[in-house]
């Protein structure tokens, strides 16, 4: 099945100024490929500088790449532009392009127009986006633009890029500096839109909000991708490796230190005295989860080690993508 977005050997180089005549080539975007098919969530991710704006920009038609091959439900970004237009939507820079004296629904109007909608069209479309975005509800849509938070900015960003009722949607970071209810509500947009059979690409910062909403990631550093799958293939990548914290008493910490290191695959063990007098044992533990369980249980049970808390915790997203970027050193 064809994917709808494809993007193969991607290349993508900014020429700069340096001084009065010279001039130099840096390079944003040296080898990038991944797809992403019908109704998926797919998240680019990558430090800053990473290149994932220029990857949107380039799938958006607003820059032409030195090379490779970009397409969205097999038209070409270069040759085809038009008909890329037509069936994307594009929110980039999600808090600017607005004009602060209008209304949202005002400023979409006037976008409705620019996409060629007549004026009946454009106020009814704007009306049913807005409605979708949850600024109707939230009885916004006749303020000022001024007025906005920045939750509500980014509802409009979202409204204005789902005008044309686009199958494909390139988001920016949408949820950059939302406060957490406002995220949510960008989040669970996202998974009902995607729902509906719109693709979505994403870019973002917050793993963990990554990791709820995407089916499928890329992650790019400089200029490259360095990993790419589900989050769970993502994850694995980091091993089988869980963090152990256990409370216990300072009479059972030695006990339970040797049942724990002669039982489990114990990468790195530290512990350190609480200010309530408990033990604090962190471990490493490359294990699978039912033997670290089995073995706590019978520390507990048949050496009356004394376990007064405990907490199991498997790799998140963001180990994986630390770790994958070589700056994790907890694991
Ligand atoms: N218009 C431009 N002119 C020159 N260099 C640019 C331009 N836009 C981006 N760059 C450079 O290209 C590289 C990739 O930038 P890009 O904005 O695509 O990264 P990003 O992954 O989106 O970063 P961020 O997470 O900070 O938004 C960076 O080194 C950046 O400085």
């Amino acid at each position: 099945m064809l994917k709808t977005i494809i993007v193969e050997h991607l290349k993508k180089s900014y020429r700069v100024r340096e001084g009065f005549r010279k001039t130099k080539f840096i390079e944003a975007i040296k080898d990038v490929s991944f797809n992403v098919s019908k109704g998926e969530i797919h998240a680019l991710l990558g430090p800053n500088g990473a290149g994932k704006t220029t990857t949107i920009k380039i799938l958006s038609t607003l820059l032409l790449p030195d090379s490779g091959l970009v397409s969205i439900k097999g038209f070409d970004v270069v040759k085809e532009a038009e008909k890329v237009r037509r069936i994307i939507g594009l929110a980039i820079d999600v808090s600017k392009g607005f004009y602060s004296s209008l209304s949202g629904f005002e400023n979409l109007v006037f976008y409705g127009l620019l996409k060629g909608l007549s004026l009946s069209d454009s106020r009814r479309r704007a009306r049913e986006v807005l409605e979708l975005v949850g600024l109707e509800e939230l009885k916004a849509s006749d303020s000022p633009y001024f007025t906005y938070s920045l939750g509500m900015r980014a509802r409009l960003a979202i409204a204005k890029a789902l005008l044309n009722d686009p199958e494909v949607l390139l988001l920016d970071e949408p949820t950059l500096g939302l406060d957490v209810e406002s995220s949510r509500h960008v989040r669970e947009m996202l998974v009902k839109l995607a729902r509906d059979g719109r693709t979505i690409l994403v870019t973002g910062h917050n793993m963990h909000e990554i990791e709820i909403v995407s089916d499928t990631v890329t992650i790019i550093n400089k200029g490259e991708v360095v990993a790419s799958g589900t989050p769970s293939e993502l994850k694995s990548r980091v091993g089988l490796v869980f963090k152990l914290k256990v409370q216990t008493t300072l009479d059972s910490e030695p006990l339970f230190k040797k049942i724990v290191a002669d039982s489990l695959d114990v990468k790195r063990v530290a512990s350190k005295v609480n200010s309530n007098g408990r033990v604090e044992v962190n471990a490493i533990i490359s294990s699978n989860r039912e033997d670290i369980v089995e073995v706590l249980f019978k520390a507990s049970k048949e050496h009356g080690v004394k376990i007064l808390d405990l907490q199991l915790i498997e790799p998140s997203l963001e180990d994986a993508y630390l770790a994958i970027l070589g700056v994790l050193d907890e694991y």
